[in-house]
């Protein structure tokens, strides 16, 4: 059993900087021996996903245009990326947004669109990937998404992003049953709080993280190397016999009250 990534290629979805927890899944499949084709949103994220992956010594990394909204954006680009490499081994989803203006207060007052676009882009657009995705993994494969602790249980402020990340959980479950048959594992992460550009819309930040140092049992808060690292593991043959499974990793937080 070969547990390098040494001729796999992986799909990386959600690198916006250097902080992306998607980043450090992008190093750690990297320092793996993985190939990596790296998917973007945006134009206005390319030049920072291509800076930060120049970084990576050896690494001759291909970049997409995906926009998880569109039904024919991302059938092009899987399509685009089936034409140019043919074989994928796996994919990493980290992707998600809800409006700000929905992440604090009373979640009585969350919007039908507010819930809809939070929905939309943090939970469905897994399903969606997945599907694209599936016919490039003809050797069997892994898919790995980010998701939290506020699906789980309440966690103030998180508010319609618990409810996505509700359903994304479900959604794991449900396409692990689905793909299974395909030998393609569907897996999640469970991350602590990580400082992040999207972290910066959710929340009082600090005393989240205070709260993590005084009650969690490693009392630190998660890295991102200790997500990137759990990430090789769901995507490598470590973790052959794991499918539908949410991983905690985030100090073991989520088993204190
Ligand atoms: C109150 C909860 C504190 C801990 C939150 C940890 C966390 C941090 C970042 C997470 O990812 C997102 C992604 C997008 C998102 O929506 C955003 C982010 C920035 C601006 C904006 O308009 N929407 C909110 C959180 C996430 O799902 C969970």
């Amino acid at each position: 059993m070969n547990f390098s990534l040494e001729g796999r290629t992986y799909v990386v979805m959600g690198v916006a900087n250097k902080r992306s927890i998607a980043w450090g899944i992008a190093q750690s499949l990297h320092n793996a021996g993985a190939r990596l084709i790296f998917t973007y949103a945006a134009e206005r994220f390319e030049k920072s996903v291509r800076d930060l992956a120049d970084s990576l010594e050896g690494q001759d990394a291909l970049f997409y245009q995906c926009d998880v909204t569109d039904d024919e954006s991302i059938t092009e680009t899987f399509q685009q990326i089936q034409n140019d490499v043919g074989t994928i081994h796996g994919l990493a989803h980290c992707i998600a947004f809800a409006n700000k203006d929905e992440l604090k207060g009373d979640f009585l007052n969350t919007s039908r669109d507010g819930f809809l676009t939070a929905h939309n882009i943090s939970s469905y657009s897994l399903t969606a990937v997945a599907r694209a995705a599936q016919p490039l993994m003809s050797e069997g494969g892994g898919i790995v998404t980010l998701t939290y602790l506020g699906g789980e249980r309440v966690v103030p402020n998180y508010n319609v992003m618990g409810v996505a990340k509700a359903s994304l959980d479900a959604s794991v479950k449900y396409l692990a049953e689905s793909l299974g048959q395909h030998s393609i594992r569907v897996n999640a992460i469970s991350a602590g709080p990580i400082r992040t550009l999207s972290a910066k819309g959710v929340g009082d930040f600090n005393s989240i993280l205070k709260d993590i140092e005084e009650r969690a049992p490693l009392r630190r808060p998660t890295t991102q190397d200790e997500v990137g690292d759990t990430a090789y593991f769901l995507l490598s043959d470590f973790s052959r016999g794991v499918t539908g499974e949410i991983i905690h990793v985030d100090s073991g937080f989520h088993i204190i009250g």
